[in-house]
């Protein structure tokens, strides 16, 4: 058995800041306190308060994961990546089904601007199910989708995707640890799914072998967002 599969892989949580105000999503990172160590930017918030807001959050000692999900020709990839990259950032988004050539120009972009940024490939959304995909005409499973981006994205030089719990197995089995795996769409036992649809418990996502999972609706929306934040720890670290 694979070392990945084993029970007690580390996990790391993000916090997914789809927040509408600035002032609340500080708060509440003030609240969630130091054991807290990664927020998420997305497209809501960086949109309404951009670069400014990124260097806030990370003067307050939190890793940014910056959630664009960068898809166009490579060379606006590439010069997007070159303007963002500046930032204090950690991780960014791309999606894989951009192509093999927009993720070669995307890592050599990170590389020329900032070579401890960790790109990640979106692979299939954790939204979509195989409904979703036979409306787009595409005729694979939701697992064999992100099999095959993700040998894509290993041949493009790639060493980070975003997929759901359910693929961490399948990747794991043909890549060994050589991505980091960030799956949304986890919910604690008796949460609301959502718009979610391949989902599992944080317990299960470190089974399965995620390197970190994000979390955003199942903490904001909580009576008290930092009791979530300690018991999704707590859950991941059990
Ligand atoms: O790239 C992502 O972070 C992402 C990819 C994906 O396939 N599914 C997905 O939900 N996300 C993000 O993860 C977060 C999940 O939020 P909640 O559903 O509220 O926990 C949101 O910010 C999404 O934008």
């Amino acid at each position: 058995m694979s070392n990945t599969t084993q029970s007690k892989n580390t996990c790391e949580l993000i916090l997914a800041l789809d927040i509408e105000e600035r002032e609340d999503a500080l708060a509440l990172l003030k609240k969630a306190g130091p054991e807290l160590k990664w927020a998420k930017i997305g497209l809501q918030m960086f949109t309404k308060y951009g670069p400014d807001y990124v260097r806030q959050i990370a003067d307050l000692g939190k890793n940014v994961f910056l959630d664009l999900k960068l898809h166009d020709i490579p060379n606006t990839v590439a010069k997007a990546i070159e303007s963002v990259g500046k930032l204090p950032i950690q991780m960014l988004t791309i999606h894989t089904c951009g192509g093999k050539e927009m993720m070669e120009w995307a890592i050599k972009a990170q590389q020329s601007v900032n070579p401890e940024l960790q790109l990640l490939g979106v692979t299939v959304l954790t939204s979509m199910d195989q409904n979703s995909l036979e409306l787009l005409g595409i005729k694979q499973s939701p697992a064999d989708r992100v099999a095959h981006l993700a040998s894509l994205a290993k041949d493009a030089g790639m060493s980070g995707l975003v997929c759901s719990t359910h693929e961490v197995k399948t990747i794991r089995e043909a890549h060994g640890d050589h991505f980091q795996l960030i799956t949304p769409g986890v919910r604690p036992a008796g949460a609301e799914a959502g718009d979610q649809k391949r989902i599992m418990t944080p317990a299960q996502a470190r089974e399965v072998g995620s390197t970190y999972i994000v979390v955003g609706r199942p903490i904001y929306g909580a009576e008290n967002p930092a009791a979530a934040v300690a018991s999704i720890k707590a859950e991941l670290e059990a």
